[in-house]
């Protein structure tokens, strides 16, 4: 999978230089490129903002540099073998769909993603517009939740890793991929390794039986436990009832 970035703070993204994202890139699994949007500015002081039509608050992103930074994105990638194709560009903010890990795994099938970080009170519409029409490119407004970050890098470190490490070989041992949270609707059971004693808490005997059923079953209940006291909209879509008996998990 290819990935670009845009955005004014290129070295918030050196975080995907390393760990397992940085793996995946040496590795070839990844190919990441960084763009800083002031490149494609064409005055002395760089500027990638002005005043909003109509007053308000704050600054507006102008859509000159991000045509041209979408411009080059699509010229490199070409370059860089990707005949033909168009990324799809996903543009972080508040306002967009929940990203989520079903959301994450579609994104995870596609060859080439671009995210175009905002900043300010966000990017001028008819860059949205130019994308879709002028450049033919899919975009999507994905939110990471209901609340407000000064830019879109933090939600572009998170998608990045989330969708990433679900890139066959990313992951080592695939089978940890498996029940986790919200991988298959449920939260993840509670873990625990050595020793078996510590500060006078035991280990559950269930995890020292060997019985890999019994296991097994008491990791479900644990899982369902937790979802039920922590998320329970993820068992009950129409989650609102107040007097819904929700158990504690340990
Ligand atoms: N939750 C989020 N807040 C923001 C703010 C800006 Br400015 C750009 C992107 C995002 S995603």
């Amino acid at each position: 999978m290819r990935i670009d970035v845009v955005s004014i703070f290129p070295d918030y993204l050196a975080a995907l230089d390393l760990s397992l994202i940085g793996k995946a890139r040496e590795d070839g699994l990844l190919d990441v490129a960084v763009h800083d949007l002031r490149d494609f500015t064409h005055d002395r002081h760089r500027t990638v903002d002005d005043t909003p039509y109509g007053g308000g608050a704050g600054m507006v992103m102008k859509a000159q540099p991000w045509s041209e930074a979408l411009d080059h994105v699509v010229a490199q990638g070409h370059a860089a073998g990707l005949p033909g194709g168009r990324p799809h560009l996903v543009v972080p903010g508040p306002g967009g769909t929940p990203f989520t890990q079903a959301l994450a795994r579609q994104l995870a099938d596609e060859p080439w993603l671009a995210f175009a970080c905002g900043r300010y009170e966000g990017i001028d519409e008819r860059v949205y517009e130019y994308a879709r029409e002028d450049l033919g490119l899919e975009v999507s407004v994905i939110s990471l939740g209901d609340y407000v970050l000064n830019g879109g890098e933090v939600a572009v470190l998170a998608m990045v890793e989330a969708v990433g490490r679900l890139i066959p070989g990313v992951i080592g041992n695939a089978e940890s991929l498996v029940e986790e949270s919200h991988e298959d609707g449920l939260l993840e059971y509670p873990i625990y390794t050595k020793p078996q004693q510590w500060k006078g808490r035991e280990v559950p005997p269930v995890l020292l039986s060997g019985n890999h059923a019994a296991i097994a079953a008491w990791r479900h209940d644990q899982r369902l436990a937790r979802t039920a006291a922590r998320r329970p909209d993820l068992l009950h879509p129409s989650h609102g009832d107040a007097d819904l008996d929700v158990r504690l998990a340990t």
